[in-house]
């Protein structure tokens, strides 16, 4: 490993327009930011962390402009639709995920989400996951379908919780996710 590349995993990535929690490297004038917005490690803005909202406002759009302006469909994505990608994704896994899995599928899903936990686009995200899921009561139930389930529906609710939202009752994870809801409206 380089030493660049040792500095900018050690260094603590930068936080700024929240008040300044960590100094970006490459200085940033932070009043033009909005409050609570978060650069990359780099110390660049960072789409996948931020609302596209936020985003084009450091970028310096007004806010009305950034509100007005449409959103095209094939751009990167922000950190909500990222988010609302992922969990898709995440929950379809749960969906597929075998009732009984066998040790090796066991084994394969630990480390599906150690990995994904390290890799995830958004990186305090990233982060607080990978923090949770450390915690013994939180790793990874990997035994079957229902317990991955349900498992992943926590940790969800973990996220909804820190950002103030709603939790999902996780009664409903398999309506939601896999079968559809009874009212037949995905049908
Ligand atoms: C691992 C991870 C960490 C994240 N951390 C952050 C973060 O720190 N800060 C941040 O701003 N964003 C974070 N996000 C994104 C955030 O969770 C949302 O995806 C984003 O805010 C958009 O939310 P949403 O309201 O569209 O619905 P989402 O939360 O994306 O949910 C999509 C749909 O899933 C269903 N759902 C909701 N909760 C549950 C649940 N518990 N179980 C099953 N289904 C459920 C609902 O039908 C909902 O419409 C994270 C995403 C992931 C995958």
């Amino acid at each position: 490993m380089t030493d660049a590349i040792e500095d900018r995993v050690e260094s603590q990535p930068p936080q700024v327009g929240s008040g300044t929690v960590h100094p970006p490297k490459k200085p940033t004038d932070s009043k033009q930011l909005p409050k609570g917005y978060v650069l990359d490690k780099d110390g660049k803005p960072c789409r996948t962390c931020n609302s596209l909202l936020d985003f084009r406002k450091a970028k310096g759009m007004s806010a009305a402009a950034a509100a007005a302006k449409p959103v095209a469909r094939d751009c990167p994505p922000d950190v909500n639709e990222l988010g609302r990608s992922t969990w898709t994704f995440l929950h379809s896994v749960a969906a597929q995920y075998p009732e009984q899995a066998t040790p090796a599928q066991q084994d394969d899903m630990k480390s599906f989400m150690r990995i994904f936990g390290k890799l995830y686009p958004c990186w305090y995200c990233a982060a607080d996951f990978q923090e949770w899921s450390a915690k013994p009561e939180n790793t990874p139930k990997v035994a079957g379908q229902e317990d991955f389930g349900r498992w992943l529906c926590d940790a969800h609710n973990e996220v909804n919780r820190k950002l103030g939202k709603p939790e999902f009752d996780c009664n409903l994870w398999k309506e939601r996710w896999r079968d559809g809801w009874n009212d037949g409206r995905c049908d």
